[in-house]
């Protein structure tokens, strides 16, 4: 097949500069057999054979985390190069790109990769793909729930990029956000503007969905002012697949690149199969990446668990865990500094799930079947494109942390529980006994001990003894209902000053696995 060279010019950076220089890069180039490496003054520099194409938040990051541990693949210098679905910088041209890379260690085997989740719904993507990279490269895609996937985009949005996007304003809708420094005129700046809910950032992508929300008569959300979302959210219907809802709508993406690539050119893995089961997941990438890769490792040697039951490279972090739902579920971790009222038991229902949506990491229930209706065709789609029911069967490692899992990717398969712990736990009294047990256990005095220890046993407690969470699979039910559960337990103690305690307790700490609270429920 012809040089991607041919395609692209190379920047003059690139060029050798020399006669020597030039001698020396046609001397690699023969002895390199192959077309998609150049020389350059510092080395020789190579095009990537794999590409992990998305999906945006399906834990691609945490695939380059795993997949830069093999000596013979070596990853992008920019988290995400973003070359073919960006036109300003596919213009740059192939010189740009393969500086994506350091050059090759001398006398070494290896690969180059990247990943780029927007590639998987970029119109242009894989046509540019084939040209550049040709027809063998091999693409890796993650897939995950789609309903878990807007969720976590809206928290990235509403989290990380809400301090710091500004928006375009086209007549009275919002187009694609952008940096805010480089915005034109007429970029506005959504910081200080109210955070959309999740259902609201919904309502906004899917005019069918906010008829359903909404009395039918209801502006969307999307108005200057409003509390808005992007109007690049939306469109699911439109020619494009950018947006929170049409970005899970995998089936079309899929076939629009396998009219450029063949299938055996791509792996599919599902996201929690990645999460929950990443050695297998890794032996499966190895053989796929044959014979380009030529030793397979042990990733059972070189991926921790960690204490949310997934998995990380030993002696590091991937940040997305940190500040994901997902990960910030299971840890237990408040999703800000927003007071929930005191007096939950007088909450209508829906402020109730408003509630859980805004200031938890939880998607009600009616949200999910709103979700999942809309996905419902999108996945039967995908379904037999596969030939798989890819988020229908949890494997048995799945499920002991399948609850947190599900509850934090929108699954609806324990909305209900939660909504129903809620209305379970309103009405009741937390029992004395265990207010007693750890009062007397860290003293009212010590009451440091008492918020970094106490407050967790607790509530802990209290869910055992309302049978809510099973002490077989204590852990992970705890984990599962923490969130919520936690500050509506805490709206119910009986002592004022207790109370006080266990909510700042609840604002600031996260949940501590060593002092995690088995001790507690075997007294
Ligand atoms: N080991 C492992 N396996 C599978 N999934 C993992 C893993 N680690 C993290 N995650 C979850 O992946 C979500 C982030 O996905 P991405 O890295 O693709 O995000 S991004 O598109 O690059 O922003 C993000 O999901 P949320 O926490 O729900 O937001 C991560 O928690």
């Amino acid at each position: 097949s012809p040089s991607p060279f041919q395609y692209l010019k190379l920047s003059l950076k690139d060029k050798p500069k020399t006669n020597n220089e030039k001698q020396n890069a046609t001397a690699v180039q023969r002895s390199d057999n192959s077309s998609h490496c150049r020389s350059s003054p510092d080395g020789r520099r190579c095009l990537p054979r794999l590409l992990i194409i998305g999906t945006q938040k399906g834990g691609t990051g945490a695939l380059r985390s795993f997949l830069s541990l093999h000596p013979e693949l070596q990853e992008s210098r920019s988290n995400e190069p973003a070359f073919f679905n960006r036109d300003r910088n596919y213009h740059r041209g192939v010189g740009w790109y393969l500086w994506q890379w350091r050059p090759m260690p001398a006398g070494k085997h290896v690969n180059n990769f990247e990943k780029t989740p927007g590639y998987l719904n970029s119109i242009t993507a894989p046509e540019r793909v084939r040209k550049v990279l040709g027809p063998e490269v091999k693409l890796i895609l993650l897939l995950r729930n789609p309903a878990g996937r807007a969720y976590s985009q809206y928290r990235l949005m509403t989290e990380t990029f809400w301090k710091r996007v500004s928006v375009r304003l086209v007549q009275s809708s919002i187009s694609a956000p952008c940096a805010k420094s480089k915005c034109r005129n007429g970029g506005q700046t959504i910081k200080g503007l109210p955070r959309p809910s999740f259902k609201e950032m919904l309502a906004d992508a899917a005019p069918s969905l906010a008829a359903k929300y909404y009395a039918t008569n209801v502006s969307i959300p999307g108005e200057i002012g409003a509390p808005t979302c992007y109007r690049r959210c939306l469109n699911p219907e439109g020619k494009t697949w950018n947006g929170i809802l049409s970005r899970g709508l995998y089936a079309p993406m899929i076939r629009h690149w396998l009219e450029y690539f063949d299938r055996k050119q791509m792996l599919i893995i599902k996201t929690e199969d990645l999460y929950f089961d990443p050695i297998r997941m890794m032996g499966m990438v190895q053989d796929f990446l044959k014979p380009e890769l030529e030793n397979t490792i042990d990733y059972s040697k070189l991926l921790v668990k960690t204490k949310d039951g997934h998995y990380d490279p030993a002696n590091s972090e991937t940040k997305a865990d940190k500040r994901g739902p997902m990960a910030a579920l299971l840890k237990g971790k408040s999703s800000g500094k927003a007071k929930v009222p005191m007096n939950m038991s007088e909450l209508e229902e829906e402020q109730l799930m408003d509630i859980i949506e805004k200031n938890s990491h939880g998607v009600s229930p009616q949200t999910k079947a709103l979700l999942n209706e809309f996905f419902a065709n999108s996945l039967e789609d995908l379904y037999s494109l596969m030939g798989e029911r890819l988020w229908e069967k949890v494997s048995d490692a799945n499920e002991r942390h399948r609850k947190s899992y599900d509850f934090a990717s929108g699954n609806d398969t324990t909305g209900s529980d939660f909504l129903e712990l809620c209305r379970t736990l309103r009405k009741k009294h937390v029992p004395s006994v265990a207010t007693k047990q750890v009062t007397k256990k860290h003293g009212k005095s010590t009451e440091d001990r008492f918020i970094g220890i106490g407050a967790n046993q607790l509530l802990f407690s209290a869910l055992l003894e309302h049978s809510v969470v099973d002490p077989e699979n204590a852990i992970s039910d705890f984990n599962h209902y923490l969130i919520v559960a936690r500050r509506t337990v805490a709206t119910m103690l009986p002592d004022e000053a207790v109370k006080e305690l266990f909510l700042d307790a609840l604002m600031d700490q996260e949940f501590d696995y060593d002092t995690a609270p088995y001790g507690f429920a075997s007294t």
